[in-house]
């Protein structure tokens, strides 16, 4: 991490994640702490209280140098205590029966989009091959985070694999999708937003720039599990919200590790309001992890898309939650259309993921997904545009 631990003021009463953790996990790895689940509430309840009434004014901070509020120094103890503390692996989203399943139609939806992805075939194999042979790919070495900004470097990507884990990263995949499909979705009977009754409950499309989006909005994208929002939307979402960065960051390297103790694919974590620049929008940041790693080492298509509506199920648990816990601040899930640039997949099987997932769980806020009119300009064809242009005008002036 780029920010100093040891600067740190320890004497600060912790507080919690929104949640950097599992469905569920947090009450649990309280009662292991000793502590009782009604004080991990408390502090949660407390901190994201404080999150929103937090002062603005400072000085937008360059964004290369994230620096730390208290609250999010508080943020970064409490979890810090919490994995010192823990017992062992944190627990995968889907080892909760309670918050986070995959429902049937969401597996009829991933089954679908897998069938449809051009890497059908490929991420089966590849999938299969792994799982027999516990092993994969090419690594040596992980370095870790050599740029703790989150640049890339060459050669980056392809030095951080690491077999046993992937082994072990596969062996879950199995098992929840495995776990899946014994299990039926469980409605919550206390309806908190009910945009069902708006007619809304589905994916609505939308033209515009996803961080136009007023206060007490959820900003979605999703993520690699490697700390690193290097590229595309990630890395403008790295430049607006640098504190947001830092927790994502922690999130990845410290409180869980890629090598040793990855984020599990499948999971969310949900960052509450941070920045205190001014003029910072109250905006909350989900990072939906649905590929562990980015660039050529990214997920097959069929297993990003299987992580996909375990992380989405994930998020709709934290918001649940957290209204549970404070009253519904968040009015809308907003997103761009996940997983559709760098990570290749296609828009549409994506969506009817997403869609399966709204169907079985109408209990949430609007979401909407924002696309931009034009494709953002690749600079190399711009360029090669204005040189054409230049050649004909000059090519013009010759002539007369
Ligand atoms: N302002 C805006 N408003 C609305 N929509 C906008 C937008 N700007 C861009 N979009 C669109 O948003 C979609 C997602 O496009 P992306 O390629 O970024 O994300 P993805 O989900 O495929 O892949 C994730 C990995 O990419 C990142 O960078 P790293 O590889 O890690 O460095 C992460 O960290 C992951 O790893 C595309 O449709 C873009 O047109």
């Amino acid at each position: 991490m780029s920010h100093n631990h040891a600067q740190i003021p320890q004497k600060r009463e912790r507080h919690t994640a929104i949640d950097a953790e599992q469905p569920g996990a947090s009450a649990q790895k309280a009662a292991k702490l000793g502590e009782n689940t009604d004080a991990a509430t408390a502090i949660h309840s407390q901190h994201t209280k404080q999150t929103l009434d937090m002062p603005k004014g400072r000085a937008r901070p360059d964004s290369a140098t994230p620096y730390l509020t208290p609250s999010m120094e508080s943020l970064l103890n409490w979890q810090k205590s919490y994995d010192a503390n823990r017992p062992g692996r944190s627990p995968s989203p889907w080892e909760d029966p309670s918050e986070c399943k995959t429902t049937t139609s969401e597996r009829t939806a991933t089954s679908k989009a897998g069938a449809n992805s051009k890497g059908k075939t490929k991420a089966t194999d590849d999938g299969q091959r792994d799982h027999q042979n516990g092993v994969h790919h090419d690594a040596q070495h992980y370095d870790q985070h050599g740029d703790q900004n989150g640049e890339r470097h060459d050669g980056h990507h392809d030095g951080q694999h690491n077999g046993q884990h992937n082994s072990q990263h596969n062996e879950q995949h199995d098992n929840r999708t495995e776990n899946a499909t014994q299990t039926e979705p469980q409605q919550d009977v206390r309806s908190i937003w009910s945009t069902s009754s708006e007619g809304s409950s589905g994916v609505q499309e939308r033209i515009g720039d996803l961080f136009d989006a007023p206060d007490d909005v959820v900003l979605v994208h999703a993520c690699n599990t490697q700390g690193s929002w290097g590229a595309g939307i990630a890395k403008e979402f790295r430049k607006r919200y640098p504190m947001a960065f830092s927790l994502y960051q922690e999130h990845c390297l410290a409180n869980h590790h890629p090598k040793s103790d990855p984020v599990p694919t499948g999971s969310c974590l949900l960052i509450p309001p941070s920045e205190e620049y001014s003029g910072a929008r109250r905006h909350w940041i989900a990072c939906l992890f649905t590929s562990e790693k980015y660039g050529g080492k990214k997920d097959s298509q069929a297993r990003i898309l299987a992580s996909t509506p375990l992380a989405f199920r994930h998020l709709l648990a934290l918001l649940k939650r957290q209204a549970r816990e404070i009253g519904p601040a968040i009015q809308e899930i907003r997103m761009c259309q996940i997983n559709s640039g760098l990570f290749a997949v296609k828009w549409q099987s994506t969506k009817n993921i997403l869609q399966a997932v709204l169907e079985s769980d109408v209990d949430h806020p609007p979401v909407r997904v924002y696309s931009l009119a034009t494709a953002p300009s690749n600079p190399n064809t711009v360029q090669k545009q204005l040189q054409k242009g230049q050649a004909t005008l000059e090519a013009f002036i010759r002539r007369h």
